[in-house]
C-alpha cells in the first residue's frame, strides 16, 4: 500500500507556495507573447484527442514543481497499487479495479490472489449474447412481439454512467431501440415513463449495486406491479425483468430469476460501474460491438495512464492543475463544458465521480485535513452556458477553471452549425484569456459614445481575463474517444485523492440522510403531530401533514 502523506509537508508544497506568492500575477497574455512554443509546451495528443492545457496560469517551472509534487506524494506507487488489485479502498476494505472491466490486453488481475478476468470475461459474453437476442429480436416478450424499449432503473452510478453514454453516443443508437432511465423515487418519474412503453415490448433493467436502495426498490417494485397487471401471471416477470448487482441473494428474493442476473462485484464502485454489467442498457442501445469499443477506448487511456510520465501523461497533468488552482489560487469549483449537445449529461455524471469521490475531510490517516480537498464540479454544454453562466465566469469574484470540450467532425453536418459552435468555443478560451484591457474599451466606444458617458461605461466593459482554461478537442465523438474520456477524468480524480491523501472510493457521507429518511418514513403516516426532532424539522413534517389532511 502506498503511505499516508500529508501533501502540505511535501518540499514541493512549500515551493509552490513561494512560486504562487512570485507568480500569481502573471498574465496567461504576457506568457503567450514571451514564448511562441508555448502551445507546443503545454499541449498533447492522445489518439484522436489534443488537450491543450496552454491557456492556464503556469510556467515550466510550475508544472515542474506540481509533477515533483505528485513524485513525493508517491503517485507512482498508489497507481501500482490499484492497477495491482490492493485494497486501497481501505475503509470499506476492497480492491479497486474498474479497469480490469476494460482489461482487454489478456493479462490477469488479481484480487486475493484469484485472477478476476475470466469472471469479467464470462458476464461480458453473458451481455453479449443477452444484447444481441435483444436486438435481433430473438428474445420474445410475454405474447411472443420482440422487445423495443429498456427501462433501467437505478440512481447514482447505476444510472447517471448509462444515462450519460446513451445520450452522448445517440448516433450509434440501433434505430428500433429505445431507451429510458427512472432514478427518482418521486413517482412523477416512473409514471411519466410507463406511459411512453408498451408492457409487451419492454425490458427492465433493475440495476443496483447493493439491491437495497430505496429509490430503486421502490421503482422496481411499482413497475413489476404496473407489468402484472397487464400481463396477469408472475412467471412472466422473467421474460420482462432482469437485474443488475453484486447481490444474488436480494435479486432472487425480489423475484428475479438469478438467470437473469448480471453480476459485477464489490470492486467496482458504484460511480465508476458503467463498465460492467451496470452498461447493459448501453449494449441493449448501440449494441454490443460499440459498447466494446467503448471499453477499447477506456482500456487505451487505462495504458497511457500507467505508463505515461507525469509530464505527458493527461490525467495527471488535469489533476495537478485542478490541485494549482484549488489549493493554491483557492478556487472553488471546476467547470466541465462540453460543445457537444449530445454530451449534455457529462457534467452531471462526473458531479458523482468527481464530488463522491473526493468530497472529503478526513484524511487517509484518520484526522481532519487543513487544506482543500475536491472542488464543486458543474456544467452545462456551450452554447446554451454562455447565454446562462459564463457572466460570471467571465466577470465575477470568483477564479472557475473551465475544460472546454469538443469534436472537430459532428455527427450532424447542417448548414455551418458545426463551425458557429466551434468558434464559440475557441471565442470563449481566447475571451476568457485576454479579456479585454482599458485601451481596447476606449477604441471600441470612442466616437460612438459621448466621452463623459464613455467614462461611466468604461469600467464595467473592462474584462479582466487571465481565466484559465484546458481545451480538450477531439476528432468525433465515437464510442472509442468516449471511453477515452470518461477514463481520463476517472483517473484525473484518482490522482487528486492520491495527493489530497483522501479515499476515494468510499462514500460515508451518503449514508447518514438515507438513515434519517428511513426514520422519518413511518412519521409521515398517521395523524400525530410529530414532536421528536428539532423544532424546524417538526414544524415541516407536521405542516407536510396538515396540508393532506
Ligand atoms: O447501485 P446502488 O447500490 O443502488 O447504489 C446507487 C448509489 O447509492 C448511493 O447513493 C451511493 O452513494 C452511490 O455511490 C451509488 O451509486
Amino acid at each position: 500500500m502506498f503511505p499516508t502523506i500529508d501533501p502540505t509537508q511535501t518540499t514541493a508544497w512549500g515551493k509552490l507556495e513561494q512560486h504562487y506568492r512570485d507568480n500569481n500575477h502573471l498574465k496567461m497574455q504576457d506568457l503567450f507573447k514571451k514564448d511562441p512554443e508555448r502551445f507546443s509546451k503545454f499541449s498533447l495528443q492522445f489518439e484522436n484527442i489534443l488537450l491543450d492545457y496552454s491557456k492556464n496560469r503556469i510556467t515550466t517551472e510550475t508544472l515542474d514543481l506540481l509533477i515533483a509534487l505528485a513524485k513525493e506524494c508517491q503517485l507512482d506507487k498508489a497507481i501500482e497499487a490499484m492497477f495491482n488489485g490492493e485494497k486501497i479502498n481501505a475503509t470499506e476494505k476492497r480492491s479497486v479495479l474498474h479497469i480490469a472491466l476494460r482489461n482487454q490486453s489478456g493479462t490477469p488481475i488479481e484480487v486475493d490472489g484469484e485472477n478476476v478476468m475470466p469472471q469479467v470475461n464470462a458476464v461480458l459474453a453473458q451481455m453479449k449474447d443477452f444484447s444481441d437476442a435483444i436486438i435481433s429480436g430473438a428474445w420474445r416478450g410475454y405474447t411472443g412481439k420482440r422487445i423495443t424499449t429498456i427501462v433501467n432503473i437505478g440512481i447514482g452510478g447505476s444510472d447517471l454512467g448509462p444515462v450519460m453514454v446513451t445520450e452522448a453516443l445517440k448516433p450509434y443508437k440501433k434505430p428500433h431501440m429505445e431507451v429510458y432511465f427512472v432514478s427518482n423515487v418521486d413517482g412523477s418519474h416512473i409514471a411519466e415513463t410507463l406511459k411512453h412503453v408498451d408492457p409487451e415490448q419492454t425490458m427492465f433493467m433493475i440495476a443496483s449495486k447493493t439491491f437495497t436502495t430505496q429509490e430503486t426498490m421502490t421503482n422496481a417494485l411499482t413497475a413489476r406491479a404496473w407489468f402484472l397487471d397487464h400481463a396477469r401471471k408472475k412467471e412472466l416477470v422473467k421474460k420482462h425483468f432482469v437485474a443488475i448487482s453484486t447481490n444474488a441473494e436480494a435479486v432472487s428474493e425480489f423475484g428475479i430469476d438469478t438467470q437473469n442476473m448480471f453480476e459485477f462485484w464489490d470492486w467496482v464502485g458504484g460511480r465508476y460501474s458503467l463498465w460492467s454489467a451496470i452498461g447493459l442498457s448501453i449494449a441493449c442501445t448501440i449494441g454490443f460491438d460499440n459498447f466494446k469499443q467503448l471499453l477499447a477506448g477506456a482500456h487505451a487511456m487505462d495504458n497511457h495512464f500507467k505508463n505515461e510520465p507525469f509530464e505527458r501523461n493527461a490525467p495527471v497533468i488535469l489533476a495537478l492543475l485542478g490541485i494549482w488552482y484549488n489549493n493554491f489560487f483557492q478556487a472553488e469549483s471546476h467547470a466541465l463544458l462540453p460543445y457537444d449537445q449530445y454530451m449534455h449529461r457529462f457534467a452531471a455524471y462526473f458531479q458523482q465521480g468527481d464530488m463522491e469521490s473526493n468530497g472529503k475531510y478526513v484524511s487517509r490517516n484518520g484526522k481532519k485535513v487543513h487544506y482543500q480537498t475536491g472542488p464543486i464540479i458543474w456544467g452545462e454544454p456551450g452554447t446554451n452556458g454562455q447565454h446562462a453562466f459564463y457572466q460570471l465566469i467571465h466577470q465575477g469574484t470568483k477564479l472557475i477553471p473551465c475544460d472546454f470540450l469538443a469534436p472537430a467532425i459532428t455527427h450532424n453536418p447542417i448548414a455551418d452549425h458545426h463551425e458557429k459552435l466551434l468558434a464559440n468555443f475557441f471565442a470563449q478560451t481566447e475571451a476568457l484569456m485576454n479579456g479585454k484591457s482599458e485601451e481596447e474599451v476606449i477604441a471600441e466606444l470612442k466616437g460612438i459614445v459621448p466621452d463623459e458617458e464613455l467614462e461611466t461605461l468604461k469600467p464595467f466593459k473592462v474584462f479582466e481575463g487571465n481565466r484559465p482554461t484546458n481545451s480538450i478537442l477531439f476528432k468525433k465523438l465515437d464510442p472509442r474517444t468516449l471511453g477515452c474520456l470518461i477514463a481520463m477524468y476517472e483517473h484525473k480524480i484518482f490522482v487528486q485523492g492520491v495527493i489530497w491523501n483522501i479515499y476515494s472510493f468510499d462514500q460515508w457521507g451518503v449514508e447518514l440522510g438515507k438513515q434519517l429518511a428511513k426514520k422519518i418514513l413511518p412519521e409521515l403516516f398517521g395523524k400525530d403531530e410529530v414532536q421528536s426532532h428539532d423544532s424546524s424539522t417538526n414544524g415541516l413534517i407536521n405542516q407536510f401533514k396538515r396540508f393532506r389532511s
